[in-house]
């Protein structure tokens, strides 16, 4: 179906749900936006994933598809499993011992949740950026070239050197790649021996970004990645997610609902008790969307 058909059939869709809205289930609704095809190869595929925390459960039923190379956002209200939900892409959730996942997660069609996965292969590819900046107290060159030195991609230590095969020069064309990716560059090359400690907030938070590029992933989950900072600062971080966008699969938690608005190809909305209510392109979700309950949450009725 072409673009075009799909949007006429969508606008089609959507005239006659307004005059069925009273009556629809929830899962009639659901089964209307999770026919929708995205633009783009699917990266992620989600299907019918639960979590529970010991008896708890977090997640109810969650399937989706994350296409590549675009910015998905996850929003709804505190607690409804949002982060747990990002946590599932990278098996973050395995180092919580009360935590149980079950159903499917697929990376390019590989299940990530099946025996003898290589985690920290895993979360090489699938990196991951927190809420508060969480920079080591090590110097800012250091902080970049942690990961690459330890998955062994560049060797400076002393056997390397002895070897002669200690690149610095490779370290320092990663170290700068990863800092200019990360709009940081220019703010930070004269002092790269400097403790990253030293730095902004907003300085932190992209030097983090960094360094989750620097072990070069294919996808970058992020949580909340904005949210302990400045306007000028979130503003820097919303800019840079989006020309990541053009290279790699991001996915983000955010509370902040213009924030995912501007920032996102497709926005995913979770409810209370951890059900995916639905999912659709951004627009579709702040302009139109199809659940009544995603339309009280988008317009601040609830939650
Ligand atoms: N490590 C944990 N142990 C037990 N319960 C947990 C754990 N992490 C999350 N939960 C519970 O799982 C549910 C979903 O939490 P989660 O943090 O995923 O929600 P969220 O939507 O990201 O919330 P917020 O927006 O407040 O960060 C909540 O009820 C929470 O209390």
């Amino acid at each position: 179906m072409s673009d075009i058909d799909m949007k006429q059939t969508r606008a089609e869709s959507n005239e006659q749900r307004t005059t069925t809205t009273v009556g629809e289930t929830e899962e009639e609704l659901q089964s209307e936006w999770s026919a929708y095809e995205f633009d783009g190869q699917t990266k992620i595929s989600v299907s019918d994933l639960d979590v529970y925390y010991g008896s708890d459960q977090a997640l109810r039923g969650v399937s989706m598809d994350i296409p590549e190379k675009s910015v998905t956002a996850l929003i709804g209200p505190s607690g409804c499993g949002k982060s747990t939900f990002l946590r599932c892409l990278n098996r973050m959730n395995d180092r919580v011992s009360s935590a149980r996942v079950e159903g499917s997660v697929t990376l390019d069609g590989e299940e990530i949740y099946q025996d003898g996965v290589n985690l920290v292969e895993l979360r090489k590819r699938v990196g991951m950026v927190f809420q508060a900046p969480n920079p080591f107290p090590k110097s800012i060159r250091d902080n970049i070239a942690y990961g690459p030195r330890k998955h062994g991609d560049i060797d400076t230590g002393l056997l390397a050197r002895l070897l002669g095969d200690a690149n610095p020069e490779e370290e320092e064309d990663l170290i700068q790649r990863s800092l200019r990716q990360a709009a940081l560059w220019e703010e930070v090359s004269d002092r790269l021996d400097d403790n990253a400690l030293g730095l902004s907030g907003g300085q932190q938070q992209r030097l983090c970004i960094a360094r989750c590029l620097a072990v070069d992933p294919e996808i970058i989950l992020m949580d909340e990645p904005a949210s302990a900072l400045d306007p000028i600062a979130t503003s820097k971080i919303e800019d840079l997610i989006e020309s990541l966008a053009q290279e790699y699969t991001v996915v983000v938690v955010t509370h902040n609902m213009q924030q995912a608005a501007r920032i996102s190809d497709q926005t995913a909305v979770f409810l209370t008790g951890g059900e995916l209510v639905e999912y659709d392109d951004t627009d579709t979700i702040f302009e139109d969307p199809n659940s009544q309950r995603v339309e009280d949450y988008i317009t601040g009725k609830f939650g």
